[in-house]
């Protein structure tokens, strides 16, 4: 496999995501990592850490290479205003979204093999006066994309959404036979082409308690979900539900499927970050690129205090990196 090419977007200048890109560049990694972000503000946080960068320009010529532990490769990007850690200024929203725009368009044209993002604080670009719901939506509508899965992932969990950052009241309503079918479509399709699941086994869970308790409890699972899987299963796809959501993530049930269907936000990720925080990948599924993230946020309360666990990142990058690794193979197999 030829070395692939990553970009890893610094992310809220504030946060803890400069001290990030620094962290990774003290591992060797089985690609080039290029950082998207600014260089003097990089330079500045390795200085406050106490660690040691040798900061490369990126050139988008020269061959991807494996630098010596210790290199940061950087694509630097402008400010708009200074950064102290750990302070949010709307100022440098712009920049936040600079960041996003170039990576998500590195990836489409082909730059860059994947991306993988470092937090942003979706408060702030808001504060700016930039509508942005979370790096899922941004990298859809960027790219064209109607439907996106976010998934999240650690050590013997996966969990799907079906609605991402959506208020809790308007859930009930977004649910519909034709999003769940796309999102289940969309997950098997990348957990095989992405993971290396030949047959995909999918549990899927209700949205009500005990899964509507035959509709005692609410009328999504009878009226949209089932039909869903019905459907799904006619056409071959290993899927299986609606289970109730608070017996599901039992061993009994996981240790047979690779992902859990969740219908919203805070009915899957809990769980996950429960069993995995620190060391867990949020995934952009259904993407013309790969997008992996960290499963934290900004952390500004510690930004340039060196207090930080890079487990999640690393557990980011890693994915990114296996995932190009999938596509190349596949793609190999598909040109022969
Ligand atoms: N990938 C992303 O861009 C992403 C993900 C989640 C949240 N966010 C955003 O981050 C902002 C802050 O959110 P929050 O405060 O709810 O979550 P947070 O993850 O920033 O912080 C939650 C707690 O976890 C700690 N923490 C987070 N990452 C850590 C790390 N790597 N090492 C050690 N401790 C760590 C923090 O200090 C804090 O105590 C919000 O705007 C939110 O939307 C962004
Ligand atoms: N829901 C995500 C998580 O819990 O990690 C987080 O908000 C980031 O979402 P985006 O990747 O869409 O920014």
């Amino acid at each position: 496999m030829s070395l692939p090419r990553l970009v890893y977007s610094s992310g809220e200048p504030a946060g803890i995501g400069p001290d990030l890109a620094i962290l990774l560049a003290q591992q060797s990694w089985p690609a080039e990592v290029v950082t998207l972000g600014n260089k003097d503000l990089l330079k500045d946080r390795a200085k406050q850490l106490g660690l040691a960068v040798s900061i490369v320009d990126y050139q988008a010529e020269r061959p991807p290479q494996q630098w010596p532990v210790g290199t940061l490769v950087v694509s630097d990007v402008p400010l708009q205003a200074p950064v102290v850690a750990g302070q949010l200024n709307p100022a440098n929203s712009p920049y936040v979204l600079s960041l996003l725009q170039r990576a998500g368009e590195g990836c489409q044209s082909g730059a860059f093999d994947a991306l993988m993002t470092g937090p942003v604080h979706k408060g702030i670009i808001n504060d700016a006066g930039v509508a942005f719901s979370g790096h899922t939506e941004f990298f859809a509508e960027l790219s064209n994309t109607s439907q996106v899965v976010m998934m999240l992932a650690t050590e013997g969990l996966r969990v799907a959404l079906v609605t991402t950052h959506l208020p809790l009241a308007q859930v009930a309503d977004a649910i519909n036979q034709s999003l769940v079918e796309r999102v289940i479509r969309i997950t098997a399709h990348d957990l095989q082409h992405y993971f290396g699941c030949a047959t995909p086994r999918l549990l899927v869970c209700g949205l009500n308690p005990h899964a509507g308790e035959q509709g005692h409890l609410g009328h999504e699972e009878i009226d949209h979900i089932t039909p869903a899987l019905v459907q799904l299963q006619a056409e071959g796809l290993h899927v299986s539900g609606p289970w109730p959501a608070d017996t599901v993530f039992q061993p009994k049930y996981l240790d047979d499927a690779d992902v859990v269907i969740a219908m919203y936000h805070d009915q899957g990720l809990p769980v996950l970050k429960y069993r995995g925080f620190g060391n867990a990948a949020n995934i952009t599924l259904g993407l013309p690129f790969i997008r992996t993230s960290v499963d934290h946020g900004t952390a500004l309360d510690l930004a340039g205090t060196g207090n930080i666990d890079s487990g999640s990142a690393q557990y980011a990058l890693t994915t990114a990196i296996a995932m190009a690794g999938h596509r190349q193979h596949h793609e190999e197999l598909r040109d022969r």
